[in-house]
C-alpha cells in the first residue's frame, strides 16, 4: 500500500530537500514542496525535486481575485503536481477557475482553517469563533466549486469526510503523541487523523527535524 504520508520538506535549501527526500522515500507516499523552497528555488527547484520519482504537492496557498490565480496556475502547468492548494477564502469564482486552470492530472485542494489557528484567531478577524463550522463552512464551497477536496485539522476530518464521502482531504498538524505541536493549534496524531478519514497526511518537523529522519518517518509508519 502506498504511504499516506507526505513529507513538508520547509527549507530554502535544495540540497537540503534533496537529501531529505532521498533519505525517507521508502517510508513516504510523496513530498510537499511550500512557499519556502519555492520562493528560493522556484520552478526549476520543483523540477529537481520532481526528479527523484516521489509524487510532488505544490503547496502555495494561492489566493487573490479569479485572474490572477487562474494565470499562476497556468503558468505552474508545465510542472503538473500532483496536489495544488489555493484558498478556499477566495471565493467560489476563484476556486472554479483555479480548477479550470491545473493540469487535468492535478488535484486541486482548498485550505479551509489553517491549522495554527484557533477559535480566538477566528475572532479577531471577524469570524464566529467556531472552528468546526468554519470549517464545514468552507467544505461546502469547496464542493460546490468543484475542486477535488480541502486541507483541514484533524479535529474536524470526520466531519467533513461523512459530509462529502468521495472528497480528497488533506490533514497537516498531526504529531506524534510525544512530540512538540510548535505553532500548530489543532494537532492530533497521525492514526487518529487517518481514522477520522483522511486521504493524506501532511509531516513536516516531526520527520526533517529529526536526528534521523529515515527512522522517525519509519516510527509514524508503523503507528498507521
Ligand atoms: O496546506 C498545508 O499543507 C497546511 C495547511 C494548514 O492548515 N496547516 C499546515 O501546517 N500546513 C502545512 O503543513 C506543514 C506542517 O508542517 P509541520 O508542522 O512541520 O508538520 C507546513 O508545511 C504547513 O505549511
Amino acid at each position: 500500500m502506498t504511504s499516506p504520508i507526505y513529507v513538508a520538506l520547509d527549507t530554502p535549501e535544495l540540497e537540503r530537500a534533496k537529501a531529505i527526500a532521498q533519505r525517507v522515500r521508502n517510508h513516504v507516499g510523496g513530498i510537499k514542496l511550500g512557499l519556502e523552497f519555492f520562493m528560493a528555488n522556484g520552478s526549476h527547484g520543483v523540477q529537481e525535486m520532481a526528479a527523484i520519482g516521489l509524487p510532488v504537492f505544490l503547496d502555495l496557498k494561492l489566493h487573490d481575485i479569479p485572474n490572477t490565480v487562474a494565470k499562476a496556475i497556468q503558468a505552474l502547468r508545465p510542472l503538473e503536481p500532483a496536489i495544488l492548494t489555493v484558498h478556499a477564502a477566495g471565493g467560489r469564482a476563484m476556486l472554479e477557475d483555479a480548477k479550470a486552470a491545473a493540469p487535468a492530472g492535478t488535484r486541486v485542494v482548498a485550505v479551509t482553517m489553517l491549522t495554527s489557528l484557533d477559535d480566538r484567531d477566528l475572532s479577531s478577524i471577524g469570524v464566529a469563533p467556531d472552528p468546526h463550522a468554519q470549517v464545514m463552512r468552507l467544505a461546502d464551497l469547496a464542493r460546490a466549486s468543484g475542486v477535488d477536496g480541502i486541507v483541514c485539522s484533524g479535529e474536524e476530518i470526520a466531519a467533513v469526510r461523512a459530509a462529502w464521502p468521495e472528497g480528497f482531504f488533506v490533514v497537516p498538524g498531526v504529531r506524534p503523541a510525544s512530540g512538540p505541536a510548535g505553532d500548530q493549534k489543532r494537532v492530533v496524531t497521525p492514526r487518529a487523523a487517518l481514522d477520522g478519514g483522511a486521504s493524506i497526511l501532511v509531516i513536516g518537523r516531526p520527520i526533517t527535524q529529526a536526528e534521523d529522519p529515515d527512522q522517525a518517518a519509519r516510527n509514524i509508519a508503523a503507528t498507521l
